[in-house]
């Protein structure tokens, strides 16, 4: 039986408490001046410390002051999916729900993953996919109020949210949008909203638009040191003082901020050796990796709490660096830099490049300690080196491939997208990339109008351009329920072999076993289907296979969902179309037609094997690389697609590669073809 202390009465009814109140958060104070101010304006900008309360606060003020009364729901997006599952965890817990509650009043909606119900009153999501719901509901009416958090961050999808918010509250005027902010550019953001040509939004001229709501103090205080002379190697600073503060500070976890997952794994590999040093008596050091790459499940591995005499360490890249509260950091190291994508509209590749971070990153890092006890900030690099950072990081959509992001809009009726309202323009040659882009791949006429139903469907479905063509083409090639298995299985990005207690070795011979000699495309069908006729929750046979069995059950979801999309489109997964090519399909094995369907969505993707193993576009103008998970690494082809490029350090990679020949190219692409003289 509970002890009374133990009863705190929430709305939910009464039973034990799960979890203390953090004591009075700064936001508070400002609870009535919020409230009113959200009455009162269309458009509320908000600047606070980290910690203060935001994010987990003023959906709740919202909620309790009627803004759900009606049945309508407050949303509040967040640039990251562990910022959204985590935060709504945080609140339905503060709001007295239990765990296997998430998702009725409180919920959380990421891609392929929709915990919300219709009971649901605050609900999480990243900014895309709110984006996405604008498909379906285009002027969000079913929000009240929307929230769009850690603005600053200029993530692509919040800064084209932002803007089409603008355009909603001109039809909307009772909608209420606030921004979260830090603060250089909160006064940016207020004033892009009372842009216009007339001065008004939503009929309020620019007085009566809205107000910038400061936050002053934090719940603990975090000491931030310097280093005084530069580091030429800080993953090596980062171990290293990862080590001093075992051996010399108080209790508490640490959390250190790297780039990348290479970054992480050798940082962890480092740790793990020198833990030895401390003896068996002393407190050990529990170090876990947090990154994009790993799924939902493993990344909560950081949320739960270190066994006893353990110091947990988190070794992260910046998607740990906004929103995110893990209880019981005290201590957070900055290693100063992150990668950031940069798109090279020339070549097509995307590029990983290695930057110092912003001083609002430097800011939101430092504030993952200080959060449930006083903290401290090691940053590893110097005082001076702080004060030449840049103030806040460049915007997304001025580094991005735009490809997706204007379908999307074209889908929204915006058809002159040259002219569209940006918080921040992207280059030109950006917009003229992935126009031309879209426009091969048959979304877009020769006037830049989406075409029907190709386009209109290509944007319908939650899938990046190449690969939703890929899949509404595959009924042509009488291979769709095959076509669905691959691209569900791409969305796991590559999880789907993992190396049980790090044996490599093993993890090598399942992927030889399950290997398809056209490429790993098929390879992952293989993978699937295998999985399936082992009775789908046998997770020894995942074991001893080297396959992630969390990611394969996640695989069928995302199938499912993907053959509901196609439904609502009137597509049967059994579906099979008749083109011009059909008697001659015909006559060809599976193989061949999932190939050649691939061909017909990644043909801009084509690459050719040289002698020495490393490939080349049809150009020769790059080199391009094998990543080690395709099966090419260690095999020959001749010409291929692949699904992905990125550039980091040196080289350029490539990976899920399938062979093609060379006449397919031609044959799928021939205006993409001849007029790039390829
Ligand atoms: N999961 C959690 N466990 C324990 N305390 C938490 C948790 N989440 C939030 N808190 C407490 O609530 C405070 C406010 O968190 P919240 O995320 O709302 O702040 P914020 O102002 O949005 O911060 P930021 O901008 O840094 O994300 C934290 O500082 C912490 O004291």
């Amino acid at each position: 039986m509970a002890e009374k202390d133990d009863i705190e009465v929430s709305e939910a009814g009464l039973f034990p408490a799960l979890y203390k109140p953090p004591g009075l958060l700064p936001i508070a104070q400002l609870k009535d001046a919020l409230l009113y101010t959200a009455e009162t304006y269309p458009v509320t900008i908000i600047v606070g410390e980290t910690g203060s309360g935001k994010t987990t606060q003023i959906p709740q003020f919202l909620h309790k002051s009627g803004w759900t009364s009606d049945g309508s729901v407050v949303a509040v997006t967040q640039p990251r999916r562990i910022a959204a599952t985590s935060v709504a965890a945080r609140v339905a817990e503060e709001m007295g729900f239990f765990p296997g509650q998430l998702g009725q009043e409180v919920g959380y909606s990421i891609r392929f993953e929709d915990v919300t119900s219709a009971k649901t009153q605050i609900k999480f999501m990243t900014d895309g996919l709110l984006l996405r719901e604008m498909l379906v509901d285009p002027l969000l009416k079913r929000y009240s109020v929307i929230m769009v958090d850690e603005a600053h961050e200029r993530s692509l999808s919040s800064d084209i949210l932002l803007s089409l918010l603008k355009k909603i509250l001109r039809k909307r005027p009772e909608l209420r949008v606030i921004v979260s902010s830090a603060t250089i550019e909160a006064q940016k953001f207020l004033d892009f909203f009372a842009s216009d040509e007339d001065g008004k939004v939503g009929g309020k001229t620019k007085n009566e638009l809205g107000r910038i709501i400061t936050i002053q103090g934090r719940v603990h205080p975090v000491d931030i040191q310097y280093l005084v002379e530069p580091t030429a190697d800080y993953v090596e600073t980062a171990v290293q003082t990862v080590m001093d503060i075992h051996s010399t500070e108080d209790k508490g976890d640490i959390l250190l901020f790297l780039t990348g997952r290479e970054e992480i794994n050798d940082a962890i590999d480092k740790i793990t050796d020198r833990i030895v040093d401390f003896g068996p008596s002393s407190q050990t050091l529990q170090p876990l990796p947090l990154y994009a790459g790993l799924d939902t499940e493993q990344q909560q591995f950081v949320f739960e709490p270190a066994p006893e005499n353990t110091r947990k360490v988190i070794v992260s890249t910046n998607i740990a660096e906004a929103s995110v509260t893990i209880d019981g950091i005290a201590y957070v190291i900055d290693c100063g830099f992150v990668k950031l994508r940069n798109y090279d509209p020339s070549l097509g590749i995307e590029r990983l490049n290695v930057c110092p971070v912003s001083k609002a990153s430097a800011t939101q890092r430092a504030g993952r300690a200080g959060r449930t006890r006083p903290g401290k900030c090691f940053r590893l690099y110097t005082e001076s080196a702080f004060a030449d950072l840049p103030e806040t990081t460049f915007p997304e959509i001025q580094r991005s491939d735009l490809a997706p992001v204007i379908l999307q809009l074209m889908n929204l009726g915006i058809t002159n997208v040259v002219r569209f309202d940006f918080l921040s323009p992207p280059p030109s040659k950006l917009l003229i990339r992935a126009m031309d882009t879209l426009h091969s791949l048959g979304a877009i006429d020769e006037y830049a109008r989406l075409t029907r139903p190709l386009g209109t469907r290509m944007a319908e479905l939650p899938l990046e351009p190449m690969l939703a063509k890929t899949l509404l083409n595959a009924p042509y090639f009488a291979c769709l329920p095959e076509m669905l298995t691959i691209a569900s299985m791409m969305t796991l990005q590559g999880t789907v072999f993992v190396s049980h207690d790090g044996n490599k070795k093993q993890e090598d011979k399942a992927k030889r076993r399950f290997a398809v000699a056209e490429g790993d495309h098929m390879t992952l069908y293989n993978v699937y289907e295998s999985f399936i006729s082992h009775g789908k929750k046998d997770a020894q046979w995942c074991r001893e296979n080297s396959l992630n069995f969390k990611a394969l059950v996640k695989a069928m979801s995302v199938r499912k969902q993907l053959r509901n999309h196609l439904e609502r489109l009137g597509i049967a997964e059994t579906a099979t179309f008749d083109g011009p090519d059909a008697a001659k399909l015909r006559g060809m094995n599976l193989v061949e037609r999932v190939r050649r369907c691939l061909t017909t969505g990644f043909f801009a993707h084509a690459a050719r094997m040289k002698s020495d193993g490393t490939f080349t576009t049809p150009k020769g103008d790059v080199t391009l690389w094998v990543h080690p998970s395709s099966i090419f690494f260690h095999r020959k082809a001749d010409w291929v697609i692949y699904h992905e490029i990125m550039e980091t350090r040196d080289k350029t990679y490539i990976r899920d590669l399938t062979t093609v020949e060379i006449d397919w190219l031609t044959e799928y692409a021939p205006s993409y073809y001849r007029t790039k003289g390829k």
